[in-house]
């Protein structure tokens, strides 16, 4: 493991450093920059940092872009788009993941394409709602894993986005790992979820919204799995989820993550597997 540490006066500007190294031994690379004035950083501020990063670290011009969806990614896309205007960034294409995130980067005047023209993308950049120490993911619960997914898994690298409070000990343990099905005998399929080996114990819920079912982007439902305990074997559960007929796509993101870029009051760290 290789630590660098470096001393920022606040999470926008360096203004002086110095760096440390170690090898533990492993192939994990974790680079780590601490905060002064971090403890009057918000939660919105720490979004920002790690969504301005991921750009400024990742994104060079002419590339294909994939952009996420989420209160992190919405600062990616900022960036991008700020980028581009100012000239900094020139020649970039970009995928969006959501309906949402389409118009934002609309707004922004960023050149859109889609996986149709453009199947292999140089990153993708997304916020989580969790993140695991082998970087496996829980995501989707703003609804818009399938259009995720399908982008990211096509991009040479994967950026996650996060604040310290996505940090989990095993997956599914912070809140619902949701699963789109077809609106279709959505109650067969969510018993038919309820009663799988891999997540045996889970309690299933139609996600809704007011008194009607939640619709995704892709005019499907979502059925929200609740666990007491981390998921225990989560490429078990993926592949018996994914096999069910009437299961679109669910929110585990496993092997996919190239590096995880963290905020916490601490500072900001980038964990690269
Ligand atoms: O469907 C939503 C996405 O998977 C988001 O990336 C995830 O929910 C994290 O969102 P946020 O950055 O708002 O916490």
């Amino acid at each position: 493991m290789n630590f660098q540490t470096g001393f920022v006066a606040n999470f926008g500007s360096r203004i002086g450093s110095f760096q440390r190294s170690s090898n533990l031994g492993t192939s994990r690379r974790v680079t780590r920059s601490a905060g002064r004035v971090r403890m009057a950083a918000s939660v919105d501020e720490l979004k920002k940092v790690v969504g301005y990063k991921s750009v400024d670290d990742y994104v060079t011009s002419g590339m294909v872009v994939g952009l996420g969806t989420g209160s992190t990614a919405y600062f990616a896309v900022e960036r991008l788009g700020e980028k581009l205007k100012s000239g900094e960034l020139k020649d970039i294409v970009a995928i969006p993941t959501s309906i949402r995130t389409k118009e934002q980067a609309e707004g922004l005047g960023i050149p859109l394409v889609t996986l149709d023209t453009h199947p292999v993308l140089d990153v993708a950049i997304d916020g989580a709602d969790e993140y695991d120490d082998d970087l496996n993911l829980v995501k989707g619960r703003g609804g818009a894993l399938l259009r995720e997914k399908m982008v990211e898994v096509q991009a040479k690298k994967f950026i996650v986005i996060v604040d310290d409070s996505k940090k989990v000990p095993g997956l599914g343990v912070s809140g619902a790992m949701p699963v789109e099905v077809t609106p279709f005998c959505w109650e067969y399929t969510l018993n038919k979820l309820k009663g799988a080996a891999s997540v045996a114990g889970c309690d299933a819920k139609l996600r809704m919204e007011g008194d009607e079912p939640y619709v995704t982007d892709n005019d499907n439902y979502i059925v929200d799995l609740y666990f007491e305990e981390p998921i225990k074997d989560a490429n078990a559960a993926a592949k018996e989820i994914l096999e069910m007929v009437g299961v679109v796509e669910h929110g585990l993101f496993l092997d996919m993550t190239t590096a995880v870029i963290v905020a916490g009051k601490e500072g900001v760290e980038v964990i690269e597997k």
